[in-house]
């Protein structure tokens, strides 16, 4: 696993900010089989890491392009075999978006079975949620994920969400639907997905619903985080509780002189009590 991105702070004339260095994003990979709810955790993720800069890059905007013969006859068509992706594709996109690019990637249209020609969405952040059946299938797509999730649901929790969703959103009918999924879709996960569920770093259950679970991971992309929201100081801390603390008070900067504003300062030495009252005092604990 590749280390944390380095930050570096900011000090302001009474909190601690965080600067943004541009460096390799934060990889969260969301794996597990189709309807598990992979898209509805990014997207609950994101919403939830307001504070970063997030992008989403999913494995579906990767199926390669269909041949006029296949086209013809997509319900013989296997889009549960890895096969069905450009995985070669996906790895060079994922090590540029590593090495700090915005990359911009046409979407997929599942209506017609072809990459989007209208919509596109660009990577790039502090924190990319990359998720798909197939992200944890070889090694060199592991390699480039920092944390690996595993969203495990039911068979038949999977089939219903995936007939809904289907119906409405992808264009297909509940027949259809059935057919795949016995044909192909069960088979793919049974061969190829729930194989790689044994890469997890963290298996989540019952999806985005499971929200301490969804909480635990959106601290994870930064050991502590630290913003001026209501000009309290705020730490979202990992394991490191104290010395975290101690760490962004002792960084706080004091002006030693506000009125003739020459941004003269100096950081302080605060003692281990002082630490704590101003900890207890800025965040209301
Ligand atoms: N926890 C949940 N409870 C109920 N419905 C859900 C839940 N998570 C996702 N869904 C719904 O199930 C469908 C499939 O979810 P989605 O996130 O698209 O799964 P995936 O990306 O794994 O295929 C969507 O219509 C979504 O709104
Ligand atoms: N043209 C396509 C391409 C893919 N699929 C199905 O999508 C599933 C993966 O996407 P999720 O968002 O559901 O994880 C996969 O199981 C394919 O069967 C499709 O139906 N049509």
């Amino acid at each position: 696993m590749s280390s944390l991105p380095t930050r570096k702070y900011i000090f302001t004339e009474d909190f601690v900010q965080e600067e943004k260095v541009p460096e390799s994003p934060y990889i969260i990979g969301v794996c597990g089989g189709s309807g598990s709810g992979k898209t509805s955790v990014c997207r609950e993720i994101i919403k939830q890491l307001t504070n970063k800069r997030v992008s989403l890059l999913s494995q579906d905007w990767f199926y390669k392009k269909l041949k006029e013969k296949d086209l013809e006859n997509v319900s013989e068509y296997d889009w549960d075999h890895p096969d069905a992706l450009d995985l070669d594709l996906l790895v060079e996109t994922l090590q540029k978006i590593k090495k700090g690019a915005a990359v911009t990637c046409p979407k997929y249209d599942f209506c017609n079975n072809q990459p989007s020609t209208t919509e596109y969405a660009t990577v790039e952040g502090d924190v990319i949620l990359f998720e798909g059946i197939h992200i944890f299938h070889t090694e060199e797509l592991r390699d480039l994920i920092d944390i690996k999730v595993f969203v495990d649901v039911d068979n038949d929790i999977r089939l219903g969400r995936r007939i809904l969703r289907d119906t409405k959103e992808r264009g297909r009918n509940v027949e259809s639907i059935i057919n795949q999924y016995f044909k192909f879709v069960k088979p793919g996960y049974d061969n190829f997905v729930a194989p790689t569920r044994k890469y997890a770093d963290i298996i989540l259950l019952r999806g985005s619903s499971n929200k301490i679970a969804i909480n635990l991971l959106i601290n994870i992309p930064g050991e502590m985080e630290i913003s001026n929201q209501n000009k309290q100081v705020f730490c979202y801390i990992g394991n490191k509780t104290l010395e975290s603390v101690i760490f962004a008070l002792q960084m706080i900067k004091i002006n030693e002189n506000n009125n003739n504003n020459n941004n003269k300062s100096s950081l302080i030495n605060l003692n281990y009590m002082k630490i704590k009252e101003l900890f207890c005092q800025r965040s209301h604990i």
